[in-house]
């Protein structure tokens, strides 16, 4: 356990907004164990008083009236400190569960490459569940442990100071030993979920790829693989569980010799004559109090720990700052009708884990507006690179990188993707309904304008075939789009954004004919008007190009069209040759 209970602090600004039902909360916890003090002291009036011969009925039933007050008033401050410490420790962990989300939808894929979604997934509810914990209840329980601890001593101290010394004295030998225990239990809890997960792990990389494993008869070794694995939790969990039997036997043994030392002590005294049976009942309440406090605050001090490891690995991505933020002063772009004018100074780009071998080389050119440019080249040329350096998701180290005369790293980030559109080699489809993923782009388009777009994208027609047309949601696990349909959502997605430059990565897989040709004619819209760079896989995309730019190890090694390339019969006409045969048979 590496967590200090100081990283509590991080939560701190999560605290500020809720300050007046904090206030409460503390107020109503300071008035429930009041009343949980007032109960010993009401107590000892009854034995005193109500039972002694002299008073009469009334008198006893006035007493029991008392008691009930108070447990009546205990009950109301108790149910208000829950309901209104629950409400905090909801809130407070919903809004650090939102806090840490947003913050990590804005990292740059430098972070994605660093953590794993499962790990961040596994913070927003693992981590924030045991925040919730100690903020919803531990924390309150321990402040009330505190408080009724601390008033306990203070009673015992006004009603029988010898006696409290003692007890105290005794309480010492028991909460060491305990809290020596405790930490052991403790590391053993957090080692056998450790091993847990490790488990888990290995059965969600297992299944994640069940076809591989079972074309491989690997069944039997990963069965043996997992059994291990939860052999080795299962002999953690139960060293945990022989430390914890022997803590609880402890804790009873030394809580009862505790409890009874002071009835020991509070019996030979009430024989002396030197206090009442009701001065009796009312210490061996408050001991008890004292006990019980003691052996939770303990508890509560193990909680607090784990929250504070749990925070610090949520500060840990609160804070993490992405290497891409927008410039303070930024420069705005201009948004040209007919397209943007892309130009490439000299860049040079490497990746921060491959320093030796820049991805980007030297790379210069113009893009004219309007113009379609199709990018080839080999495998691992840095074709990718090129639309990542132009969406700003990685940054060159030299050269320059302008979109109408103004350099990307001068624009806002939100800008610079305002400019641009995506279709992406692989279509993401969200849950949501046909509109919904349209309109990803720009959700206050009208149904007009998303059904324009997906005409252009020669969408329109398989859209009014699936059960409610553009309402019907493409989440639901028995609406199932082809390729080719994805293909065409994604560009009717990008069109309707309506940004100058197009940035299109082709599907590598080929479609059947018809498909094929549904697409590359929703492309063709898609192009018309604006500024296209497409990392070219077909035959019909590189025919059409303004310019097609070879891409060799960073490289732009040649430039032209089909036909100029084909000519020169360098590496273009080599890449042709091989590349696009499939797609020019299909
Ligand atoms: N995140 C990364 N970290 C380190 N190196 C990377 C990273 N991404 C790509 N590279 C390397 O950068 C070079 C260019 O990669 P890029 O993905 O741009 O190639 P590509 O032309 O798109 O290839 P393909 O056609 O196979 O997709 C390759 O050598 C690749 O190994």
């Amino acid at each position: 356990m590496t967590s200090n209970p100081r990283s509590l602090s991080g939560l701190l600004p999560f605290l500020k907004p809720y300050r007046w039902p904090l206030v409460l909360a503390g107020v109503f916890l300071l008035l429930a164990a009041g009343a949980t003090l007032a109960f010993p002291w009401v107590l000892k009036q009854l034995i005193d008083q109500g039972l002694s011969q002299a008073s009469s009925a009334q008198d006893l039933a006035l007493h029991f009236a008392e008691l009930f007050g108070v447990a009546a008033a205990l009950a109301v401050f108790s149910a208000a400190r829950y309901y209104m410490v629950s409400w905090l420790g909801e809130r407070i962990t919903t809004d650090v569960r939102n806090a840490v989300y947003s913050h990590v939808l804005h990292q740059s894929p430098a972070f994605f490459e660093t953590t794993q979604s499962g790990e961040v997934l596994s913070r927003l509810t693992n981590d924030t569940t045991l925040v919730q914990t100690v903020v919803g209840s531990s924390l309150s329980m321990g402040l009330r442990n505190l408080v009724m601890g601390v008033g306990a001593v203070a009673m015992l101290v006004w009603t029988n100071p010898m006696l409290m010394l003692q007890v105290m004295a005794v309480l010492v030998l028991v909460v060491l030993p305990s809290v020596f225990l405790g930490r052991r239990v403790r590391r053993l809890s957090r080692a056998s979920q450790d091993r847990v997960a490790d488990a888990s792990a290995l059965a969600s990389e297992v299944l994640n790829a069940i076809p591989v494993v079972q074309s491989y008869t690997a069944e039997g070794r990963e069965a043996r693989r997992f059994t291990d694995s939860t052999a080795q939790a299962l002999m953690t969990a139960l060293r945990r569980i022989r430390a914890r039997a022997f803590l609880v036997a402890f804790i009873i043994m030394a809580s009862s010799a505790v409890l009874l030392w002071g009835l020991y002590m509070g019996t030979l005294s009430v024989r002396a004559g030197t206090s009442t049976a009701g001065e009796l009942g009312q210490t061996v309440v408050y001991v008890i109090m004292l006990a019980s406090a003691f052996a939770l605050l303990g508890e509560v001090y193990g909680d607090m720990l784990r929250a504070a490891g749990a925070t610090e690995r949520l500060m840990e991505l609160l804070h993490s700052r992405s290497a891409l933020t927008s410039p303070a002063q930024p420069v705005a772009a201009p948004w040209p009708a007919g397209g943007s004018t892309i130009t490439l100074d000299a860049l040079n780009f490497h990746y921060p884990s491959r320093r030796e071998r820049l991805a980007i080389d030297h790379l210069s050119g113009t893009i004219q507006a309007g113009q379609t440019v199709a990018v080839v080249g080999p495998s691992g040329a840095g074709k990718t690179t090129l639309l990542d350096l132009l969406m700003r998701f990685q940054s060159p180290q030299s050269g320059r990188l302008l979109i109408d005369g103004v350099s990307v790293d001068e624009m806002a980030l939100e800008d610079l993707r305002q400019h641009i559109a995506l279709v992406p080699q692989a279509p993401v489809i969200f849950s949501g309904t046909v509109i919904d993923n349209i309109r990803y782009g720009r959700p206050e388009a009208s149904l007009q304008e998303v059904q324009a777009a997906a005409r252009a994208a020669y969408a329109e027609e398989f859209i009014q075939d699936l059960p409610q047309g553009y309402d019907t949601d493409l989440g639901d696990r028995g609406v199932r789009l082809s390729g080719g349909q994805r293909q065409r959502i994604a560009i009717a997605r990008a069109m309707l954004k309506n940004a100058p430059l197009l940035l299109l990565d082709e599907a590598t897989s080929a479609l059947d004919a018809q498909s094929e040709h549904m697409v590359q004619a929703a492309l063709d819209q898609a192009m018309s008007g604006r500024t296209t760079l497409v990392i070219a896989h077909r035959l019909a995309t590189v025919q059409r190009a303004d310019v097609i730019w070879v891409l060799d190890r960073g490289r732009l090694v040649e430039q032209g069209t089909h036909a100029q390339l084909l000519a020169r019969g360098g590496l273009y006409a080599s890449l042709a040759a091989l590349q696009f045969t499939a797609a020019a048979s299909a």
